[in-house]
């Protein structure tokens, strides 16, 4: 479903973030990426969806090879790769229901979208995206106006209602507090496993990737240093990728309970 062979990104400054990376990830699959800071989490995601483009070997989404320098294929890419971000990147000002609307964006004429104008199935899409999440009596309220948790679900929202194949998930609870975090990737996990998505994930904490990703990728300075079941990724596995040892701060509070907001 995804593949990088011998994948290195050369930044424009000469830094290499990242070096030689062949994997193979299949569809519905969830991996969580770690790694200190630096490591090259960000680069190996954003390269998938041509954020970052990949300046040496072959990378393919789906079959189809990314290009970032062709603008239509990359358009094409990214209606199927959708991607949430820590700091959830909604629009404040304007409603929930609208922000998932623009998760329709690749599907909707541009003079549409301006204006407004969804289709009554786009609309529909939108109020089951946030039906999936657990909010949809929050449709009319600004997106402003919600907690740190319930905006992170508007993004996950935002993201299914385009109808992706891929989620790329940026530090997507690192902003949350734990229980918060929990809750949110129990989501993404559930709705994941729901739709057969293929979700990649990067995160700090070591304890929110043991408790949902099937799968753990270490990174350490552009490459990929462990690849394994998330059985393996024992704390010894990831002292091995940190090359130091594990400290509190390296796995967050334990599992919140079931329900909560
Ligand atoms: N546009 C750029 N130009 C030059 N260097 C860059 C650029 N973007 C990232 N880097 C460097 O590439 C390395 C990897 O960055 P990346 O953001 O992928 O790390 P990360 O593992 O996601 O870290 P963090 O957990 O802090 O977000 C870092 O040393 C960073 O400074």
């Amino acid at each position: 479903m995804i593949t990088f062979e011998h994948v290195d990104v050369v930044f424009p400054d000469g830094f290499k973030g990242l070096s030689d990376v062949s994997l193979t990830i299949d569809r519905g699959e969830f991996v969580a990426v770690v790694g200190l800071s630096g490591a090259g989490k960000s680069t190996l995601i954003r390269t998938i969806n041509g954020l970052v483009p990949h300046t040496v070997g072959t990378l393919t989404v789906g079959g189809r090879r990314v290009d970032p320098r062709n603008k239509a294929k990359l358009r094409a890419l990214r209606s199927q790769v959708g991607m949430i971000f820590q700091s959830f990147n909604l629009v404040d000002r304007i409603s929930v229901l609208n922000n998932v609307l623009a998760g329709r964006s690749a599907y909707t004429p541009t003079w549409r979208s301006l204006l407004g104008w969804y289709r009554p199935e786009d609309r529909e899409i939108a109020f089951q995206s946030l039906e999936r999440v657990g909010i949809v009596e929050k449709a009319y309220q600004r997106a402003a106006s919600l907690s740190g948790g319930q905006q992170q679900r508007v993004a996950i929202a935002r993201v299914l209602a385009q109808d992706p194949e891929v989620i790329l998930a940026d530090e997507p609870v690192a902003a949350l507090d734990p229980p918060t975090a929990h809750q949110v990737m129990r989501d993404m996990r559930r709705i994941q496993q729901e739709l057969d998505i293929t979700c990649i994930v990067n995160m700090h904490h070591l304890d929110v990737a043991r408790a949902y990703a099937d799968r753990v990728i270490g990174m350490r300075g552009g490459e990929v240093v462990f690849d394994a079941p998330v059985a393996e990724a024992t704390d010894a596995a990831i002292e091995e990728v940190y090359q130091r040892s594990l400290t509190a701060e390296d796995v967050v509070a334990e599992r919140a309970e079931e329900g909560g907001s």
